[in-house]
């Protein structure tokens, strides 16, 4: 009998953005009932009533030294600890992990660990990822740290805390920031940590797929990342859409992050698209934050196809039983650091064998639908 695998949600955010505040406020809450929290830093967190577990600093780099691809040793033996003494009785029966992360940590390490390292991929699989961002230096932060921004590329849902500090414009000028960076995250406005459990377990893409959520999810995600594309929103570039000159943001705010959402009105070929998935990966991997796909497939048209990638590491692909609403077109959405629309829309074609012209912007297709 295989048991079920054990959710990990991932707490990330920069330095003093309000990720404890927010974990304890979660911790007391019944649905957490069974959680072990994963400090990451050194020093467990005394807190009295929950499992509290740390895990010191400690990187394995992967042979092909990339960084986003390094294993945590020290997360992988904390996890399997966690599981085997929950196994033996020693701990209380593990329900759910929660992984905070420190401020200035690229998450990603994390996610590639959890999702590739064969000993925890059989045990846990990543519910989600949840991001911190304070309201009052959430800008600056995100102009100056790249890691910031990237925290926020990769998440699935946005935190905005301490909005008690800021003025209603200014959380709506960081508003619009976020939908820029990661159109695809649901946003939540937190004071004092006060979130409820259920909005943010389960805010992953896998656990969308389990739901009617998937399709709203996809509309929504398509429409802000048509929008952010529209309008960089970036006083200093006058960014347009139908300019189809090459656009980097470098050295400003959104240090090159953009979004690209796809409809494509053509069954895909498994093969062909995993080829272009491994040329896509293995190249450009570092800076393909995120993408996020619901397929139709030839070989199975009734029965979607939900994939998920976080830089150079690409989830197994769940199955859904039907689709989750009429519109039976492939939707993907991409969070990418300097590539172009156009560098996606000539791999597809050529790797995947899809032709460009029935590659659409959803904005204006999902409008017709
Ligand atoms: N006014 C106000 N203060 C908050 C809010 N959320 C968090 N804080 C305070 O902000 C400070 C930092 O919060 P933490 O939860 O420790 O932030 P963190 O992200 O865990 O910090 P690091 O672990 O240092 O990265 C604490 O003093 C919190 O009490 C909020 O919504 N409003």
């Amino acid at each position: 009998m295989t048991a079920a695998r054990i959710p990990v949600t991932v707490l990330t955010g920069f330095l003093g953005s309000g990720k404890t505040t927010v974990l304890n406020r979660l911790l007391r809450q019944p649905a957490l009932d069974g959680t072990v929290a994963i400090i990451n830093e050194f020093g467990a967190v005394g807190l009295d009533h929950l499992l509290a577990e740390s895990s010191e600093e400690s990187f394995a780099l992967l042979d092909n030294g990339c960084i986003c691809c390094t294993v945590r040793d020290d997360l992988v033996a904390t996890l399997k600890a966690v599981h085997a003494r929950s196994r033996d009785g020693a701990l209380p029966p593990v329900r759910r992990v929660l992984v905070e992360t420190t401020g200035l940590a690229d998450p990603v390490p994390i996610l590639h660990t959890l999702a590739v390292e064969p000993a925890l991929s059989a045990l846990f699989a990543i519910d989600g990822v949840v991001a911190t961002v304070d309201a009052v230096n959430g800008p600056a932060t995100l102009a100056a740290h790249a890691e910031a921004a990237k925290q926020v590329a990769v998440a699935d849902r946005l935190l905005i805390t301490k909005t008690d500090l800021a003025g209603t414009a200014a959380v709506a000028a960081l508003e619009a920031r976020l939908a820029q960076l990661s159109p695809t995250a649901g946003r939540l406005q937190v004071r004092h940590g006060a979130v409820a459990a259920d909005q943010v377990l389960g805010c992953g893409l896998e656990a969308a797929g389990q739901g009617a959520g998937l399709a709203g999810w996809f509309e929504a995600a398509s429409l802000a990342a048509d929008r952010a594309a529209a309008q960089c929103g970036d006083p200093a570039c006058g960014h347009d859409r139908h300019d189809h000159r090459h656009h980097h943001h470098d050295a400003g705010p959104h240090h090159g992050i953009s979004a690209h959402a796809f409809v494509i009105d053509e069954p895909l070929e498994w093969d062909a698209f995993a080829q272009w998935l491994d040329y896509v990966t293995a190249l450009k991997g570092e800076d393909l934050l995120r993408m996020k796909g619901l397929l139709h497939m030839a070989e199975e048209p009734d029965r979607p196809l939900v994939v998920h990638a976080v830089q150079h590491v690409v989830h197994p692909p769940v199955r859904l039983d039907a689709w989750p609403d009429a519109e039976r077109r492939s939707r993907l959405v991409f969070i990418v650091r300097d590539i172009d629309r156009e560098v996606i829309e000539r791999t597809l074609a050529r790797f995947a064998s899809i032709d460009t012209g029935r590659m659409a912007r959803p904005a204006s297709a999902l409008r017709v639908a």
